[in-house]
């Protein structure tokens, strides 16, 4: 399958000049969100995933049904105060914008095989935040899979040593 072919391009959102890359219509397919989601699931398996971690919200849908079909756990760093328990925060800069991410103190044990799943690779500081966020609770990040890098913007630079993954490259 070419997945691109299911990756709908919309310009100009959310500002002017970014391009932007919409997998809403990999989602709604069952069989583009199935073969996206069994690819990542090989990588994992490569890896010997513990857990999952994804940041909200689009790292929430690649991610948990990763999750589920390796009947492993999966942990959501979300946008501050959405978290009701006790959590470490890191700031990010976003291709568009500013802003922090948390996750429970407690949602990973220290030595666990940690792979960071989310939609899509900009800048990398959303993963950047994400990576920051599980070493802080001893985690390994054995690895990051994306649908979609946007390798003109140079995220993988930020985050040198880690192994990465897409599906899809622009
Ligand atoms: O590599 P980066 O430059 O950090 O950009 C990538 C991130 O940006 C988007 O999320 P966004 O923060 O827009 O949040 P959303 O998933 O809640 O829409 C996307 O889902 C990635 O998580
Ligand atoms: N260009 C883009 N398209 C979709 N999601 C994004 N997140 C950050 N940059 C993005």
């Amino acid at each position: 399958m070419n997945l691109k072919d299911y990756v709908t391009v919309v310009p100009d959102y959310p500002k002017e000049g970014i391009t932007f890359k919409d997998i809403t219509t990999i989602m709604d397919n069952g069989e583009a969100y199935k073969f996206a989601t069994d690819e990542i699931v090989k990588y994992a398996q490569e890896l010997n995933t513990d857990l999952i971690v994804g940041p909200e919200a689009r790292g929430f849908i690649i991610g948990c049904p990763v999750a589920y079909a390796l009947e492993i756990g999966f942990a959501p760093v979300r946008k501050p105060g959405k978290l009701p328990r006790e959590t470490v925060s890191v700031d990010y800069d976003l291709e568009y914008g500013q802003d922090t991410l948390t996750i429970h103190s407690d949602a990973i044990k220290p030595g666990q095989r940690v792979l960071i799943v989310d939609d899509l690779l900009a800048t990398g500081g959303t993963i950047g935040a994400t990576i920051a966020l599980v070493e802080k609770l001893g985690g390994i990040v054995v690895g990051c899979a994306f649908i979609i890098e946007l390798s003109y913007l140079n995220g993988r630079d930020k985050l040198k040593g880690y192994d990465m993954r897409a599906l899809i490259t622009y």
